[in-house]
């Protein structure tokens, strides 16, 4: 018999073995020749921690909030699409599991379950992911029926204009399956049927979309908005300047452009750019809970999770997902048990040693 996971990457494991390749390799794989997919684990590996000693750590606590919404800890889950490949009850899993966990989802545009369904679900906090569509109608139906459904937040996607190169998929065939939310909201010729992602999304995804599609989502919305896929000071303080409630630094898990930094390596531009106007998420590659310690002492508000959730949901169902987040919650009190962290707001940035930080000194 098997033994159980004893941290996120097992999960991997075990999904690898469960999943069909194609679904597996949707799921894992990233754009072109994977370099940022690699660098976005690497990085992590070149912080190195400067932990304090002989601080009352026998309380420790990880509570926190983003826009109002408390947490248990700074760990929410990404929006990823297509669950039901991983698992039959796909985003509902999920949504259970980030109650259960007291956290926070953002549901993927391309969920399998409804918007519907995974609201009455339960009653975690949710957040919605969009793209800007062609078809800037459909942005606006689904817009009203997450507010109708109690979502809040809208959290926008901007690093894609077009679909990344994954060369996985492609080798697969791989094939976009039914998106139940768009049911009706396409002209027939594009809805999904049977066709590549790629072909998919450069049927529906606007790619003329820029800064003033921000003030137009705000327009037809009062919830706040957040963007997702910044990893630049320049776009940050643009981000800032149209009067977003949140910022986002992501490379897509590595699935869009590649040779992009890792996200954690792109964090701290994006930190001090902004200089605390607006929360900073930031997601990529986080698989232990001393990565998540590293992006806070770096200056990020909250992670989110992708990948591993997935895996725990293809190896366990909703409890899968639930003892990934939970496990990553441990570890992240652990690290901070053992860096002389008893709280969030303790945890500061010379807490950590970038790479940039060994070269400085040496100057
Ligand atoms: C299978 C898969 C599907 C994804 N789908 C979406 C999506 O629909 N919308 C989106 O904004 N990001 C999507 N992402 C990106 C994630 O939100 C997140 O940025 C990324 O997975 C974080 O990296 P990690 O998987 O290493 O944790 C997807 C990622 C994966 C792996
Ligand atoms: C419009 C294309 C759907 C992509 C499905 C989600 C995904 O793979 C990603 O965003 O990455």
């Amino acid at each position: 018999m098997e033994s159980d996971p004893v941290n996120v990457n097992e999960f991997q494991e075990l999904a690898r073995k469960i999943l069909p390749k194609m679904n597996y390799d949707f799921f894992s794989r990233g754009a072109e020749d994977e370099y940022t997919l690699r660098e976005n684990i690497q990085a992590f590996q070149r912080i190195m921690f400067r932990p304090r000693v002989l601080v009352d750590v026998s309380k420790i606590d990880m509570s926190t909030s983003l826009l109002g919404f408390k947490m248990t800890a700074p760990i929410m889950v990404a929006p990823t699409g297509l669950l039901q490949l991983a698992h039959p009850e796909g985003e509902v899993a999920v949504a259970r599991a980030a109650a259960a966990c007291n956290t926070l989802m953002v549901l993927s545009f391309s969920s399998n379950c409804t918007i519907e369904d995974v609201a009455s679900s339960c009653d975690a906090i949710r957040f919605y992911q969009l793209y800007i569509y062609k078809q800037r109608d459909v942005c606006v139906k689904l817009v009203k029926r997450a507010e109708r459904n109690g979502f809040k937040a809208i959290v926008l996607t901007v690093d894609t204009p077009r679909l990344g190169r994954r060369e996985a998929d492609m080798k697969n065939k791989f094939v976009i399956p039914k998106l139940s939310n768009l049911e009706g909201l396409l002209s027939v010729e594009i809805e999904p049927k049977g066709g590549s992602l790629e072909a998919f999304a450069s049927a529906t995804l606007s790619d003329s979309l820029n800064w003033k599609d921000i003030e137009w989502l705000r327009s037809i919305t009062n919830l706040p908005i957040l963007v997702k896929g910044i990893l630049t000071a320049e776009d940050a303080r643009k981000a800032v300047e149209a009067g977003v409630a949140g910022i986002i630094v992501s490379n897509h898990g590595a699935r869009q452009l590649d040779y992009v930094p890792a996200s954690i390596s792109a964090l701290e531009e994006v930190v001090r750019a902004v200089s605390g106007a607006v929360p900073i998420i930031v997601d990529g590659g986080f698989r232990r809970g001393t990565d998540i310690f590293k992006a806070l002492a770096l200056g990020a508000n909250a992670v989110m999770i992708g990948r591993p959730v997935i895996y725990g949901l293809a190896a366990k169902g909703e409890y899968g997902v639930r003892q990934v987040i939970k496990m990553l919650q441990n570890e992240l009190e652990l690290t901070m048990a053992l860096s002389g962290c008893p709280s969030l707001k303790d945890i500061t940035r010379s807490h950590v040693q970038t790479e940039n930080d060994r070269l400085r000194s040496m100057l």
